[in-house]
């Protein structure tokens, strides 16, 4: 297995991508995408894991905790790509309040 580092969020982001061109129906990615809810299925599978990840952190449950909090982050990568926010304009933007909040 190759070494976990944070670029499999710009490969998952880029899949999501994909998968708002060109339809498949097998995946899970085009179901949420095209779904009869529309937006409203993504958003609620956001706050779904949300609270999914708070019940982890209550229950002190390390391995939940992780499992969840990547269910929450590609949920939310989903509603970012749906919405055209890519994925540099975050890091811009926790740059820009990175710039101004350092104190050393
Ligand atoms: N990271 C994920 C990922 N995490 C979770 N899931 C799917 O998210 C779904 C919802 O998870 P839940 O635990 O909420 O399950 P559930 O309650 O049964 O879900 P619903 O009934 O609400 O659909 C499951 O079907 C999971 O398989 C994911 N599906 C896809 N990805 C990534 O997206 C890429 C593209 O996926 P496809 O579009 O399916 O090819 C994959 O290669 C992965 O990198």
């Amino acid at each position: 297995m190759p070494d976990a580092d944070l670029s499999i969020l710009n490969r998952v982001y880029d899949i999501i991508l994909d998968r708002k061109q060109n339809y498949d129906e097998r995946s899970y990615v085009c179901k949420l995408l095209n779904h009869r809810k529309g937006m409203n299925k993504i958003l609620e599978k956001v706050g779904e894991e949300s609270i999914e990840t708070i019940l982890a952190v209550r229950n002190e449950n390390h391995a939940e905790i992780v499992s969840e909090s990547s269910d929450l982050i590609f949920h939310l990568l989903v509603m970012l790509a749906a919405n055209n926010v890519t994925l540099d304009e975050i890091a811009a933007e926790l740059i820009a309040r990175h710039e101004i909040m350092k104190r050393d």
